[in-house]
């Protein structure tokens, strides 16, 4: 390792505090084994500073567990409302629409004798672009690497065959899949019952629980039972880190889901956010540039990628109506998350077939 900060490795056997080296972008991307891995990258290229601080972390209490587990199921299974229900706060976006989470979004639970990783993967879906393959590679790549996979179905639609699908896939990796009944709030209990039976008939499962991330219930035992799969471990992240998404990803999230706010099927499927650039000019090296207006206002410029000028117009709407409630809803969401006030520049760009265009998505990050 070329960087200094990383070579204060964890000396276990000495009582003293312990220096954690916080994951860089690539790492975060890369997936969770990539934490133990070395890198030799350049510390100048790692992204963001806040991604690459040095923490210090206490003694580990005996018994202490940590380790990774994966929400998988079926578009709108309830995966990304789970994630926050059991972190506690808003870490992936949700929304109506199905496939609307592209990136492996963590949240990190903290008990005080444990550390739940969760890393929040799009729905495996059959693929049918280039993306979407990508997409399930991504996803079966993740799944072989976590301690635990939670398998979620929703209480509220039949077991299907995409749940099928899935559930032969889980049911060959070898990890210990936790069967999820999602939702339990929308059924009578009858039929939550009989839920319950059609889930575990589906295949070998070390545990089955109901969980309602809406109405808050079993989020808890959950919480438990994912962890009784951890092996022992110090922890892995930093205490009071929520997520280690790099802020960059989070802002286009947010932008993302309340582009999505309200249209039609097709576009989810053809949106891609990217940031592609936040400037602050409270920061000591601020060039002092600054955008007409802004103040002393975070400035975030944001692209919204869609294939088709058709879908361009839907975005922007009569008169910049529509773009206008896009930047008005994604700039309070952004505000939040910063924690100051924000300058949000939204541009709409079309880029045609970029789901099928191996040069586009790497531009765009898959
Ligand atoms: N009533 C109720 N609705 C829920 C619950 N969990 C999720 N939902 C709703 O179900 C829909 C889908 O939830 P998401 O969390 O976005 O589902 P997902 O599995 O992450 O979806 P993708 O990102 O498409 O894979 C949203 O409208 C949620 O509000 C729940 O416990 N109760």
């Amino acid at each position: 390792m070329t960087d200094e900060t990383t070579d204060k490795t964890t000396d276990d056997t000495s009582g003293r505090a312990a220096v954690f080296r916080f994951p860089s972008d690539e790492e975060l991307m890369a997936g969770p084994n990539a934490l133990e891995a070395d890198t030799d990258d350049d510390p100048e290229a790692q992204g963001p500073a806040s991604a690459r601080a040095e923490i210090l972390v206490p003694e580990v209490p005996e018994g202490y567990r940590a380790g990774f587990a994966c929400l998988v199921g079926r578009p709108n299974a309830g995966k990304s409302t789970l994630t926050n229900a059991l972190v506690g706060t808003k870490v992936a976006i949700t929304s109506g629409r199905p496939q609307t989470t592209r990136h492996n979004v963590r949240g990190v639970v903290h008990r005080d004798d444990a550390q739940l990783v969760l890393v929040d993967t799009p729905g495996l879906h059959r693929p049918r672009t280039l993306l979407g393959k990508r997409l399930n590679n991504l996803v079966r790549e993740t799944l072989t690497d976590v301690d635990v996979i939670a398998l979620c179905v929703p209480a509220d639609e039949k077991v299907g065959p995409g749940d099928r699908y899935i559930a032969r896939d889980v049911a060959e990796l070898g990890t210990p899949v936790v069967a999820v009944v999602t939702k339990s709030d929308t059924v009578p209990r009858a039929r939550l019952a009989a839920q319950l039976l059609a889930v575990d008939a589906l295949g070998d499962w070390a545990d089955i629980v109901p969980v309602s991330a809406v109405a808050g219930e079993q989020v808890d035992v959950l919480a438990e039972v994912l962890i009784s799969h951890l092996p022992p471990s110090p922890p892995l992240y930093p205490t009071g880190e929520v997520t280690d998404e790099p802020q960059a990803v989070m802002i286009a999230e947010l932008v993302r889901e309340a582009a999505l706010e309200g249209v039609r099927d097709e576009l989810p499927h053809s949106l891609a956010v990217v940031v592609d650039e936040i400037v602050d000019p409270q920061a000591a090296d601020h060039d002092g540039s600054a955008v007409k207006g802004a103040g002393q206002r975070l400035q975030v410029r944001v692209s919204l990628v869609v294939e088709r000028d058709s879908q361009k117009a839907i975005i922007i709407g009569r008169g910049g109506a529509r773009l206008k409630e896009i930047g008005v809803a994604a700039r309070r969401g952004i505000e939040e998350l910063v924690g100051r006030k924000v300058y949000l520049d939204l541009h709409v760009r079309t880029a045609k077939d970029w789901q099928s265009d191996p040069k586009a998505l790497a531009r765009l990050g898959f």
